[in-house]
């Protein structure tokens, strides 16, 4: 320390010195620490009363909605506010990996040459949320409050969690005025350019205890015209989604005692779009979706008939690969294991399985009692013919739409679709694109992973090219397969 700060130092312990000796003989006087005690008393009592009332008035002269963040309006509302509240005082940065917000739009600033650093990038580019706590705020004349909560959970001896909630409540005793905020929080929200999709998956094992589901995104939802299908197929599929969410269908199918509940089986090779195509029939009809794993190891059968019993009323149940959870014939996986076929984790045996799903109880999960009406189950596979029939009768599966392999049509749209807004004769560029490669030998995945390198001019010289060693690379692949298989045959 220099000679400079040790004399600063020195002189401020002085003068604190120097006003405690000056006070000190105030104490002594009596009516001084009467005055001093009943301040203080009058104060605590003051902050008693302010507390008691802000209690009583908003347990008894208030009315309140509480959400729950496993709830659907739980981010629109929390996105509502971040916006409303803005300007507060103190903010929570937005855990953007689990919220997947809209990336802002802004220009990162480097050209493709510099290397573009995320951290650098993301710091300015945080979305903010209002931290945990109450805000006053007037909507159409009145006096709302939001808060934000955070609650400590126990879910069992080892584990703890918080959960967030939200509580809207204005004075009054009805709670219609909230409702009424409601209804402008989510014309806000439909007002919004582009729609949100939230997709659920199960909580852990452990955590399941108060909530089964745990939101992990909160996305954009994907138009259906970015799925490039066949239009009659796109046709068919959306108007039976339309007429079956609606309420008269609901009713119709209760007037006649059949359970009201929908599913499709999506099948085609990989990467043919099953998985798109189910997202953006989600966002389309403002559906939830809901992705189960049958290959969680976590998952058993009494597991699948809860999950299916905590869905909302209408939603979209995403079953993933059905053909892989070892379910493949109807039978357990041990039984392909022994006949030495499938794939390896269709061909495990039930020693060795960590799935522990059998047929009987996704079947049963799929129609069970308690499972909720208007839900609509999505299956995908690769193997069809690999199902069980079970599985795929009418009821179950109402309708079974194929994705093929890139059609002529499928490549031009995707060729329209990723250099549309630029300035060039698109549908001549397109023609020349789709000449080139054969039907049915690509799927939409490796084309647009192609398409995504190339700008429109590179994606029409370089497309004969690619095919070749594309081909070629299938061809020698599927001879070493071949080669592998014949021996172990022998
Ligand atoms: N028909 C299509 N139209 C537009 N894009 C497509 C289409 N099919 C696939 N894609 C693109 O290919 C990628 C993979 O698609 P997706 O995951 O939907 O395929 P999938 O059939 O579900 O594959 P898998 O069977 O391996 O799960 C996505 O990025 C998607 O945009």
């Amino acid at each position: 320390m220099d000679g400079q700060s040790s004399l600063i130092l020195s002189d401020s312990t002085r003068v604190g010195t120097r006003i405690i000796e000056s006070l000190l003989p105030l104490l002594r006087y009596r009516y001084f620490r009467h005055a001093a005690t009943f301040i203080i008393t009058l104060y605590a009592f003051v902050r008693f009363l302010q507390s008691q009332g802000r209690k009583i008035s908003l347990n008894y002269l208030s009315a309140s909605i509480h959400f729950d963040d496993s709830h659907g309006l739980y981010h629109t509302i929390l996105s509502w506010a971040s916006q409303r509240f803005a300007k507060a005082r103190r903010l929570k940065a937005a855990p953007n990996e689990s919220r997947q917000q809209e990336e802002p739009e802004m220009d990162d600033g480097t050209d493709l040459s510099e290397i573009f650093h995320v951290g650098r990038w993301s710091a300015k580019t945080q979305v903010y949320e209002p931290f945990y706590g109450k805000y006053w705020f007037l909507d159409g004349g009145r006096l709302f409050l939001f808060e934000r909560r955070q609650e400590r959970r126990t879910y069992n001896y080892f584990h703890q969690g918080d959960d967030e909630n939200i509580v809207l409540s204005t004075p009054g005793r009805s709670t219609e005025p909230i409702k009424g905020l409601l209804k402008t929080i989510k014309d806000w929200e439909l007002e919004r350019e582009k729609p949100y999709t939230t997709v659920w998956v199960p909580r852990s094992k452990d955590t399941r205890r108060f909530q089964t589901w745990k939101k992990i995104a909160w996305r954009r939802s994907r138009s259906l015209d970015t799925v490039i299908l066949d239009k009659k197929k796109k046709d068919i599929l959306v108007a039976d989604i339309n007429k079956f969410i609606r309420p008269r269908t609901a009713q119709w199918y209760a007037e006649k005692n059949i359970p009201w509940r929908r599913g499709y089986i999506f099948h085609g090779p990989p990467g043919t779009g099953k998985t798109s195509f189910a997202l953006a029939l989600a966002g389309l009809f403002g559906l939830q979706i809901y992705i189960i794993s049958l290959l969680d190891p976590q998952i058993e059968d009494s597991d699948l008939i809860l999950f299916f019993n905590s869905v909302p009323r209408r939603c979209l149940i995403l079953l993933e690969d059905i053909d892989s959870a070892g379910l493949v014939g109807g039978q357990r996986a041990s039984n392909s294991s022994k006949n030495g076929g499938g794939r390896s984790n269709v061909g495990i045996s039930d020693e060795e399985s960590t799935g522990r799903i059998s047929l009987s109880g996704l079947l049963n999960a799929i129609d069970g009692v308690a499972s909720p009406e208007g839900r609509v189950v999505v299956m995908t596979t690769n193997y069809l013919d690999k199902l069980d029939e079970a599985l795929i009768r009418p009821g179950r599966a109402d309708l079974t739409v194929e994705f093929t392999l890139a059609t002529k049509h499928q490549m031009r749209g995707m060729f329209t679709q990723m250099y549309g807004t630029e300035t060039c004769n698109i549908n001549e560029l397109a023609d020349q694109f789709v000449a080139t490669i054969p039907e049915d030998k690509f799927s939409p995945a490796e084309i647009q992973n192609f398409l995504i390198q190339k700008d429109y001019l590179q994606a029409v010289n370089d497309i004969v090219a690619w095919k070749d060693k594309a081909l070629k690379a299938k061809r020698d692949r599927e001879l070493k397969r071949q080669t592998a298989k014949d021996g172990d045959g022998r």
